[in-house]
């Protein structure tokens, strides 16, 4: 099949721009005789910022429109931040690529604190991700982690306002939106264990076009795809609920390795489970599921049991934006 023209279906925040704009240059260079465009669209996600999402639909919510868009033809491809996609397609939709990784670390930005050991008893951080609040004061349980919502530029307003002492974000969208001068420190896989997916692009296809897969093939990046995988096993045989602080991370080295940590934590930062684990690039399933099962016997599978109980406290209401 021959391609004379690509559309991007992409959100219209200034990261999702910036990530469909990436996709669009590299294909635009991959391919000059092809018109490679956007299609801008606003999803339930970006309208519904003050409610819990986890329960009006999730993560999901920001992908329903762009694949109603992909369904209907009116668009080829989205482009995601890989760890904003659900572990569990759609049905009718695949992930036809994963592109190079960026720092997939968590960064500390302040105004006042140059890192997080340095912040005094009852200092304010900011994040939504369970994931980062339960590593945080598992390691620093003096400070006091509140609930910070909305997207990259909201969030670096509320700091400034004063409402934090330091928050939490993945460096990867600083960097993307020109942020990087504002981070403090990078936070060391040892002090917050990155996200499922953190850091890397993915994109999504109906699943019958075989064709796109096939024209996006040069853009796919082998150790990316392999940590990505690997990562995404993890979360799917976990369940991959955002109410639970989970955190998975892989790194490929150049002899076909694959080395993955995980872990399952309390919110509270009181039991935090951890497995690390080696094994090979071209078996990143087996490797995200065995570190899973290791997790899930070690103690995880308790955790679990406590935060997907139905009376569960929820614990400030987990915002899909917060990863
Ligand atoms: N849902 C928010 C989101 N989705 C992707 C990124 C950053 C870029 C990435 O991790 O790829 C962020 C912001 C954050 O977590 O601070």
């Amino acid at each position: 099949m021959t391609h004379d023209r690509l559309i991007i279906a992409t959100r219209e925040s200034r990261l999702a721009l910036w990530q469909a704009e990436h996709v669009q240059a590299k294909l635009r260079a991959l391919y000059p005789q092809m018109s490679v465009e956007l299609l801008g669209m606003t999803t339930r996600g970006d309208q519904i910022l003050d409610r819990t999402l986890s329960k009006v639909g999730g993560k999901g919510l920001f992908v329903k429109e762009l694949e109603n868009a992909l369904m209907d033809g009116r668009a080829d491809l989205a482009v995601h931040s890989l760890k904003d996609v659900p572990v569990d397609m759609a049905d009718g939709f695949r992930l036809s690529t994963i592109l190079s990784r960026e720092d997939p670390r968590d960064a500390l930005v302040s105004n006042t604190y140059p890192n997080l050991a340095a912040m005094p008893p009852g200092a304010v951080v900011g994040t939504s991700s369970l994931r980062r609040e339960s590593q945080i004061r598992a390691r620093f349980p003096h400070l006091n982690v509140q609930p910070l919502r909305g997207n990259l530029d909201t969030r670096l307003a509320k700091l400034d306002r004063g409402n934090y002492d330091a928050i939490v974000l993945a460096a990867a969208g600083l960097s993307r939106l020109g942020l990087g001068a504002r981070i403090r420190c990078l936070l060391e896989p040892e002090d917050s264990l990155p996200s499922a997916g953190q850091g890397a692009l993915g994109i999504e296809i109906r699943a019958d076009r075989s064709d796109l897969q096939a024209l996006f093939a040069p853009l796919s990046d082998t150790a990316a795809t392999a940590e990505a995988i690997a990562e995404r096993a993890v979360s799917r045989a976990l369940g991959g609920s955002c109410q639970v602080p989970l955190a998975a991370f892989a790194q490929a080295d150049l002899d076909g390795g694959l080395s993955l940590r995980a872990l399952v934590a309390l919110p509270d930062g009181s039991r935090v489970i951890r497995v690390a684990r080696a094994g090979r690039m071209d078996d990143a399933e087996a490797l995200g599921q065995a570190v899973a099962d290791e997790l899930l016997a070690g103690g995880a599978a308790e955790i679990l049991a406590v935060l997907n109980a139905p009376d569960a406290p929820d614990p400030h209401a987990p915002d899909p934006h917060g990863e």
